[in-house]
Order: C-alpha cells, then sequence, then structure tokens
C-alpha cells in the first residue's frame, strides 16, 4: 500500500538557517503523527511544505502516491490543513469563509452549508450571523480555521497547533472529532506543545530538533524504559534546566 505522506530527505533553508535537515519519514494510511519540538525547531516550516504553502529547499513530497512539486493540485484536492496563522479571510463572517472554501473544492453549496451547520454544532460556534472573523474571539478563529480544514472530507489532515487557545470542553470534543477521523481510516499530523494531549491522542510520535528528526516511531516503542513522554522528550531534544531569573 502506498504511504499517505512520504519525506524523503526533506531540507528547507532559510539563508544561513536550515530550519528543516534532511529529513525522511513515511506513514501508512490511518496514522495519527504527532510533530514534537522546541520553539524554531522545524515543525510548522514542516508543515508548510507539506502543505505546498513552502518550496523545498531539496527533497520530496509524496501524499497518497501523488508527488506534491509534479501534482499539486491533485495533492491539495486529498489534504485539509490548519495552518499556523490560520490564514482566513478577517472580512467575511464564518460562514460565508466556509462557502469560499467549500467552492474551491467544487462543493454544492448545499453541501457546504450543511456541512458548516454540523461542523458549528458539534464545535459549538455560535457567532452573530453578521459577525465578520476579525471580530471572533482567538478560539473562534481556531474552531473556523479547523471547519475550513475538514468540509471537503481530506484523506490527510495537517493540523499545526489546534488546541493552542481552545477550551477544555473544546478540546475534548476536537479530540473525539480527530479519533473519529483516524478510525475511518484518515491520516493525521498535528503539531501541539501540550505533551498530555499528544501522549493520549497520538500513537505515533517525531520530534524535531534543530530541524533534524531525533526520534521518530510509535510512542510505546520510543519510551521503552517506560519513562513519560516529557522525560522521552527532554531527553532527546536536550535543554539545561533554568528558571532562576538574577532580579526577581
Ligand atoms: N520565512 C522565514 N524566513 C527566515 N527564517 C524562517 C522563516 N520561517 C521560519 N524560519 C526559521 O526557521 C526555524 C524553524 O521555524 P518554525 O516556525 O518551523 O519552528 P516551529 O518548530 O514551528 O516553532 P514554534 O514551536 O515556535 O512554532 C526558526 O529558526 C525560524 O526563525
Amino acid at each position: 500500500m502506498e504511504p499517505a505522506l512520504e519525506l524523503v530527505n526533506l531540507t528547507k533553508r532559510f539563508g544561513d538557517k536550515t530550519a528543516v535537515d534532511d529529513v525522511s519519514l513515511a506513514l501508512e494510511p490511518g496514522a495519527f503523527l504527532g510533530l514534537l519540538g522546541r520553539n524554531g525547531a522545524g515543525k510548522s516550516t514542516t508543515l508548510k511544505m507539506v502543505t505546498g504553502l513552502l518550496k523545498p529547499t531539496t527533497g520530496r513530497i509524496r501524499v497518497l502516491g501523488l508527488d506534491l512539486e509534479a501534482d499539486p493540485l491533485a495533492v491539495k484536492r486529498q489534504i485539509g490543513a490548519m495552518p499556523e496563522d490560520m490564514a482566513l479571510l478577517d472580512m467575511l463572517t464564518g460562514p460565508q469563509y466556509l462557502r469560499f472554501v467549500g467552492r474551491m473544492y467544487g462543493m454544492p453549496d448545499a453541501l457546504i452549508d450543511g456541512r458548516q451547520a454540523e461542523l458549528f454544532d458539534t464545535l459549538d460556534l455560535a457567532p452573530g450571523p453578521k459577525t465578520l472573523i476579525a471580530d471572533y474571539s482567538f478560539g473562534m478563529k481556531k474552531k473556523v480555521a479547523l471547519c475550513a480544514a475538514l468540509i471537503h472530507g481530506p484523506k490527510v489532515v495537517f493540523l499545526d497547533e489546534p488546541f493552542e487557545g481552545i477550551d477544555p470542553v473544546t478540546s475534548r470534543t476536537i479530540k473525539d472529532i480527530l479519533q473519529g477521523l483516524q478510525r475511518n481510516g484518515v491520516t493525521l499530523v498535528l503539531t501541539s506543545h501540550i505533551l498530555e494531549v499528544v501522549e493520549k491522542l497520538c500513537p505515533l510520535i517525531a520530534i524535531l530538533d534543530e530541524g533534524q528528526l531525533k526520534g521518530f516511531g510509535p510512542l510505546d516503542e520510543l519510551r521503552r524504559g517506560g519513562e513519560s513522554l516529557e522525560q522521552l522528550f527532554v531527553g532527546l531534544v536536550g535543554g539545561a534546566q533554568k528558571g532562576a531569573l538574577s532580579w526577581l
């Protein structure tokens, strides 16, 4: 079976800075990967490359057997993405924005509106009918970005920090949605700094440090010693313990 996602020697340089450094990995369909790393490790850059927002310096990306560079539109039809900055159109209302996104995927308006209503209901998103996205709270914007990533029924979903700024009740709902997608064979990749969430949700872990893949595999295999994900993470990416401020 073709991997759902395959990165082959993926590298991204910004001038002298190598943000992603020769990363290779493959995910089976239905995998659920937690992509971890410290601030600046290269997680968002990796997700931007696999969703076609950034061109790799070198290396290849294949999604469901399709080469992203050779066939970008075919890949984009199969994937859903929630980028770091959410990339919403602030001067539209949430439903108008989802119409825009759904039409880009060639969906009929009735189907878009039905799914939008179901997504808003499930995520407890109830903006005023005329409220523009610009006036939504941070968490509401996150929810709209998640709706936009899912509305067309993608086979592979990339989510950059989906739980950041989300209340605990909605977090629970999002976890349930993501687990349901995985049960239906959707492949998921998410980044998060909330290790407890990743530990519960993602059977597969990749740890980036300074752009390099320091660990990749099933969580249970990576932490053979029975340590927590936090201990595994700190052990792999190092980092001296600091905390005392000289003036406090
Ligand atoms: N457009 C850019 N131009 C120059 N440098 C960039 C650019 N985008 C990212 N970088 C650099 O690449 C490195 C990786 O950044 P990236 O945003 O991928 O990290 P991250 O792991 O997502 O971090 P965080 O957890 O803080 O979101 C950083 O050093 C960042 O400054």
